[in-house]
């Protein structure tokens, strides 16, 4: 039984996918009143109210993933939750016609004075002249961002006859072109455009990107808009310019802080705002909060998610592909780990053959998942391997080479540690399974499962003989066993497998055979 916390106000229809599900427990309550209960819930749903920190990260131990009903996740420490292991995912279509209809009801009622006009009608005053609008067919409509919302506000633009000009530095020519916009430099936005609306995500870089020095380089009589996220127009730029008279009017949905009891901004007339409700209708709260449900049913069924933020996103049919690669992976990081009993410094991954197709960085993550496991006390998971490798001064890098091990597929792992190196190659054979094909240049074959015993020896009569001898007088049954070695009379392995864990008083004996180099457990 899954447990799940829906911490902010959600669709109830839009629930449903987890309210009908058999496995699920639902607890609809602020996090602030489940402070007990904190660390028994696997998944966390949000809107933007919760503040998904370090602190409560810590505190929800079992948490797998969260779930953000809507696009922005700067609510959520996704550093924080990369390096707890859980998976953050968003619904990122839901509410783009929404916030995009939004955002265009607000620049028409910004350039007709409606909000201000409709309080002075229900004040019962009839002044037409305070009132005077502006046009918005054959203005210049400026948009910083052009992602999904962008896009539908240029669409709707266009057909009220206004040019559209885009500044988005990860647009392309193509698209620019498709969608009939102006690609442009923020600059000559700033000082073409008649009104300016905002529509990225807040970053490091979107964060003040109108300011007091950009907006003064904006036409006298600007009208701005903000409807993505508080910051992006820097509130002490705008009260400076609004004071000054440079500016014409302001829409604003998002703030800085939220709600802006104690802003200066609500105070002037030619400011019109609204409390956060670009999401905010019956369709886009079902869309996004079905959306993230049913994303993580299906996680916490063990599928793969289409829309996470600190995970490759895969399809189900690619995830399904790579499926026997990631258990492949996993299974060779964790051999490697269980025999190397050293500090290791680089791990690096060949790919060859038909595995170069797949999302390779998908299971070059396992394979870090698999060697951190028996090494590190947190859990550690495909999210945050990358991060505990890294804390842990391991260094890894995946490339691809030529096909020339014989095999359809082949994955070639080499760990460098203080005082040797290790090196393992692997491949899958459909309908066949996972197979470890080489050992530290011993070509072998077994099937990476179980209680397995691996030991180099010197290849001499009489070794092999031995180790069966002692493991059948501790009443150890070897259900598979495989030899390899390079020459005659040299270096040699056996890797063994067994029905039950082998104990210490039969490792002992094994390893005072003569001719024994080394032995090593592992259990996968
Ligand atoms: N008011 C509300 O209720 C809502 C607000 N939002 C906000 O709107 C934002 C945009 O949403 P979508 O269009 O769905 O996201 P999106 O990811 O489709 O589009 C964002 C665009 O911003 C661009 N961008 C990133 N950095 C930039 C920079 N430095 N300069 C210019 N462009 C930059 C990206 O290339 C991308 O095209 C979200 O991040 C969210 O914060 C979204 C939904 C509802
Ligand atoms: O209504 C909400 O949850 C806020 C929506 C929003 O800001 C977003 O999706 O980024």
């Amino acid at each position: 039984m899954f447990r799940i916390l829906v911490s902010d106000k959600m669709s109830g229809d839009g629930l449903k996918p987890l309210l009908d599900a058999e496995n699920v427990e639902i607890v609809q309550q602020n996090v602030a009143d489940v402070e007990e209960q904190l660390h028994t819930f696997d998944a966390l749903l949000v809107r933007s109210a919760t503040k998904v920190t370090e602190e409560l990260l810590s505190k929800m131990s079992q948490l797998k993933i969260v779930g953000r009903a809507g696009v922005g996740v700067d609510n959520i420490d996704i550093e924080a939750a990369t390096k707890h292991g859980v998976v953050v995912i968003n619904a990122p279509n839901g509410n783009t016609i929404s916030t995009a209809e939004h955002t265009f009801a607000m620049m028409a009622s910004l350039v007709r004075h409606i909000p201000q006009a409709n309080i002075s009608v229900k004040s019962r005053e009839w002044n037409r002249s305070a009132f005077v609008g502006t046009e918005l067919y054959g203005k210049s409509l400026g948009i910083v961002g052009f992602g999904r919302i962008g896009t539908e506000i240029a669409n709707r633009a266009r057909a009220f006859g206004m040019d559209v000009l885009v500044f988005d530095p990860f647009l392309t020519k193509e698209r620019a072109i498709k969608m009939g916009v102006t690609v442009c430099t923020l600059d000559e936005l700033l000082q073409t455009a008649d009104i300016i609306t905002v529509h990225t995500p807040l970053t490091k870089e979107t964060k003040g990107i109108l300011n007091k020095e950009t907006i003064a380089k904006t036409k006298k009589g600007i009208y701005l808009l903000n409807c993505a996220r508080g910051g992006i127009i820097d509130e002490e730029g705008l009260i400076y310019h609004l004071e000054n008279g440079h500016i014409a009017g302001v829409a604003l949905d998002v703030f800085e802080v939220e709600p802006p009891q104690s802003s200066k901004l609500l105070d002037f007339e030619q400011v019109i705002t609204t409390p956060h409700l670009g999401a905010s209708t019956k369709e886009a709260q079902l869309n996004v909060a079905a959306q993230v449900s049913e994303e993580v049913l299906l996680f916490l069924d063990g599928n793969p998610v289409t829309s996470s933020i600190n995970l490759p996103t895969l399809s189900k049919e690619v995830y399904e592909k790579i499926q026997p690669f990631h258990l492949l992976a996993k299974q060779m990081g964790n051999i490697v780990s269980q025999c190397m009993k050293e500090p290791v410094h680089d791990i690096s991954i060949d790919f060859e053959g038909s595995v170069t197709d797949l999302e390779t960085s998908y299971i070059t993550k396992s394979l870090i998942t698999g060697f951190l496991r028996p090494r590190v006390d947190s859990t550690v998971n495909e999210v945050n391997a990358g991060i505990i490798a890294q804390e842990r001064g391991i260094s890894f890098g995946e490339k691809y080479i030529p096909n020339n091990s014989g095999y359809e597929n082949c994955i070639t792992v080499k760990v460098s540690g203080d005082h040797s190196a290790f090196e393992i190659k692997g491949t899958y054979v459909p309908h066949y399974g996972q197979r470890i094909v080489a050992l530290n240049g011993f070509d072998i074959d077994f099937y990476p499962v179980g209680h397995l015993l691996y030991i180099q020896h010197t290849d001499k009569p009489g070794v092999i003989g031995r180790v069966g001898q002692i493991l059948g007088e501790h009443g150890l049954n070897i259900a598979t066993m495989q030899v390899g070695r390079k020459n005659k009379g040299g270096e040699a392995i056996m890797m063994l497998s067994f029905d039950k864990q082998l104990e210490q008083a039969s490792l002992n004996e094994l390893k005072n055979i003569q001719d024994i180099v080394s032995i090593h457990t592992i259990e996968l």
